[in-house]
């Protein structure tokens, strides 16, 4: 048996509901709202009006399966992204880089939405769609943009050891803002 820092978890079946974007077993169950989201949406006017006058939304949902986010596990978890805009940009995760640069995958459930990587100087867009895998590199700051009018959700597998770094988007942005637009979206360069 090799040796792990901390007690492996045993083998496990895991299904996926897709129609309800959940997993059994589940783990935990993560809910963002428009609060969780300052300082991320260009329009903060709009984002205050929708805290306080829109009874603060849920944005997006993120349901975990049981296995932990530690050193040498596969974490997986199914994040859904509600249909809607903030001041014409489109809702979306607070996106994140991670501290230990470790790849990630995401797998198109349902829906219609995309993948904005940044690197700090690249950015790069991928289409996410039902069977679609979006490969994230190691050092590339990753958030998901729901651009269609029903939610989006994907399945994401990454490295237990990964870690979530959002202060780092909050410090660089993400090179381009997704906002709606007479053919559906746009991106549009960053600018605070
Ligand atoms: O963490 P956020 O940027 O809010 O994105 C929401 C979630 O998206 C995916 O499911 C990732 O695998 C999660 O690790 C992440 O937490
Ligand atoms: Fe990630």
């Amino acid at each position: 048996m090799p040796e792990f820092a901390t007690a492996p978890i045993s083998p496990m079946r895991i299904t996926l509901d897709v129609a309800a974007a959940t997993v059994d077993p589940a783990g935990p169950v993560l809910t963002r709202r428009m609060s969780d989201l300052e300082g991320l949406f260009a329009d903060r006017t709009e984002w205050k009006r929708a805290v306080e006058d829109d009874a603060d939304p849920v944005v997006y949902t993120v349901s975990s399966s049981p296995v932990p986010e530690i050193d040498r596990e596969l974490p997986q978890s199914i994040t859904t992204i509600r249909p809607g805009t903030c001041g014409g940009e489109f809702f979306m995760t607070k996106g994140h880089q991670h501290p230990n640069p470790q790849g990630e995958i995401y797998l198109g459930l349902s829906g219609v939405g995309g993948l904005l990587l940044f690197d700090g100087q690249r950015t790069e867009w991928i289409d996410m769609a039902p069977g679609v895998i979006g490969y994230i590199p190691p050092h590339w700051a990753h958030r998901s943009v729901n651009v269609g009018d029903e939610p989006y959700s994907f399945l994401a597998v990454y490295p237990g050891c990964a870690g979530h770094d959002y202060q780092w988007v909050l410090e660089h942005g993400m090179g381009a803002r997704v906002m709606r637009a007479p053919s559906g979206y746009e991106l549009v360069p960053f600018q605070r």
